[in-house]
């Protein structure tokens, strides 16, 4: 059993993950992976272990005291729900949803929620944790959270999905609020789910709440420059680590992995910035052209078809094949555990810049943190989008919105920041940037566990 851990200060203070779930949510509470019950079998591919190794490592370094460490590692509370939806056809289908709140030590837990068919619990468990670290990387004062609901977005309708995000927004309530848990897009979910969300938030509370999410359309409060904000991120954090290695934008050949919100829109800042992007890939497949691909013409064959499938002046490769390409940068974009021990050997790039969370398991890591590959981690080079929600939440608080410089201006501004506070970590305790991030991450929450005070 650990102690309290500054939880939001209208709820009563949960004795371990305890959270009575609202009746018409029939949510349970899912132990967490600290009790003494659970067993822990290494899992290579295992998203929870992925970020406990490198916690661990972090944390040796930091010399972190055991129970500070127990405190930290685990999340702080876990809703799991149940809920129907009633379907086009006339039938009501159960659907499962998760979200876990890692930390709100520095603040309200904040993260996104995906929609995806095989999203599970120890997946949620190290996205919300990732969050409270990355979140700490760039010094915005929230905790971590994530959500999920497993569903296949790819065969619902409209109808269905805003259903569904609907009664899982209503089972899911009483943890979110704008001092509570602040919820954004991520895989499958963009600015319209955001829309529901907040729409079905303010119902329940009678009035308009537009910080409760943030990645909102504009006209609902949302920011100015926040769609773009994880692939700009990504863009900065490539051409931070392009100066660190001596290397020139215009002469950096790129592999870009996933063509959403983060790979779509990264693909494009780094196009514009004259990288040569040679190839692309979305769910069906990637697409490869030694000369370089133009990035909008690709992006806009997607807008239209809705996949890569079927775009000429290239050849199409196989997922596998895309990660081995001989390449300067390899941006993975897409989704976790691409990089791992079993291609690791064959991946070419000389930088490994990632703007999905956890695509590179910890045993890939430390081949090449031997190799010597520089590997700009998630909780750094993704951090674009979580600031920028930041800016939302404060701009909604304040009903006072800025213009799109002002926003790229202090994004720019967070994201060099804290890519030099990393390196800073990284040179004086001579580690990997991965372990340098954690290192800052985890210092930082736990001196603010300190000051807080232990035995709340
Ligand atoms: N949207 C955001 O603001 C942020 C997203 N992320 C992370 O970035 C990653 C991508 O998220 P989004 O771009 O928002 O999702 P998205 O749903 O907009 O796009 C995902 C893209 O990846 C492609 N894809 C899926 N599986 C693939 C595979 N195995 N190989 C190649 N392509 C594949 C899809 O076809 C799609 O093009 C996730 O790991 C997410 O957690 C991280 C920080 C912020
Ligand atoms: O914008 C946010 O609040 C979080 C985005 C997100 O889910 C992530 O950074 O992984």
């Amino acid at each position: 059993m650990f102690p309290h851990r500054g939880v939001p200060f209208d709820l009563p203070r949960p004795r371990s993950n305890a959270f009575t779930p609202s009746p018409m949510s029939q949510g349970t509470v899912s132990k967490g992976p600290n009790d003494a019950d659970v067993q822990h079998t290494p899992d290579e591919f295992n998203p929870f272990e992925a970020m406990a190794d490198r916690f661990d490592r972090a944390s040796d370094i930091l010399g972190l005291e055991e129970g500070v460490r127990e405190v930290l590692r685990a999340p702080d509370r876990e809703v799991i729900v149940s809920f129907p939806v009633l379907m086009d056809d006339g039938r009501v289908k159960v659907f499962k949803g998760y979200r876990v709140q890692h930390s709100f030590l520095r603040g309200p837990a904040k993260g996104g929620i995906r929609f995806a068919p095989d999203v599970h619990l120890d997946e949620v468990r190290a996205l919300a944790a990732w969050m409270t670290w990355k979140c700490s990387v760039v010094n915005v004062p929230f905790g971590g959270g994530k959500g999920g609901v497993v569903c296949d977005p790819r065969t619902m309708s409209r109808g269905e999905l805003e259903r569904m995000t609907r009664r899982y927004t209503t089972a899911i309530m009483d943890v979110l609020g704008p001092e509570r848990d602040v919820p954004a897009p991520d895989m499958n979910t963009n600015e319209q789910t955001m829309a529901w969300i907040m729409d079905t938030y303010s119902m329940h509370a009678r009035r308009s709440t537009t910080a409760v999410v943030t990645g909102k359309p504009l006209s609902l409060g949302g920011s100015r420059g926040r769609t773009e904000a994880t692939g700009r991120g990504v863009m900065i954090a490539c051409r931070e680590a392009l100066k660190t290695l001596g290397m020139r934008p215009e002469n950096t050949s790129a592999v870009v992995q996933g063509a959403g919100n983060v790979g779509g829109i990264g693909a494009q800042l780094l196009h514009r910035e004259g990288y040569k992007v040679v190839s692309i890939s979305d769910i069906s497949g990637a697409i490869y052209n030694e000369r370089g691909l133009d990035v909008p013409d690709v992006l806009s064959y997607i807008k239209q078809n809705r996949t890569l499938e079927g775009y000429t002046e290239c050849d199409h490769l196989p997922h596998a094949e895309q990660l081995e390409l001989e390449c300067d940068l390899l941006a993975p974009c897409a989704t976790e555990n691409q990089i791992t021990s079993k291609n690791v050997d064959r991946i070419q790039a000389k930088l490994i810049v990632e703007g999905a969370n956890g695509p590179t398991t910890a045993a890939a890591d430390k081949v090449l943190e031997e190799r010597g590959t520089m590997v700009v981690p998630d909780i750094l080079s993704n951090a674009g989008g979580v600031t920028v929600s930041y800016f939302e939440w404060v701009q909604d608080r304040m009903g006072y919105f800025w213009t799109e410089d002002i926003v790229n201006t202090r994004l720019e501004q967070s994201m060099v920041a804290a890519f030099n506070d990393v390196d800073k970590a990284r040179r004086k305790y001579d580690v990997s940037m991965r372990i340098a991030s954690y290192i800052l991450a985890i210092d930082r929450v736990a001196s603010v566990y300190r000051l807080r005070g232990l035995f709340g």
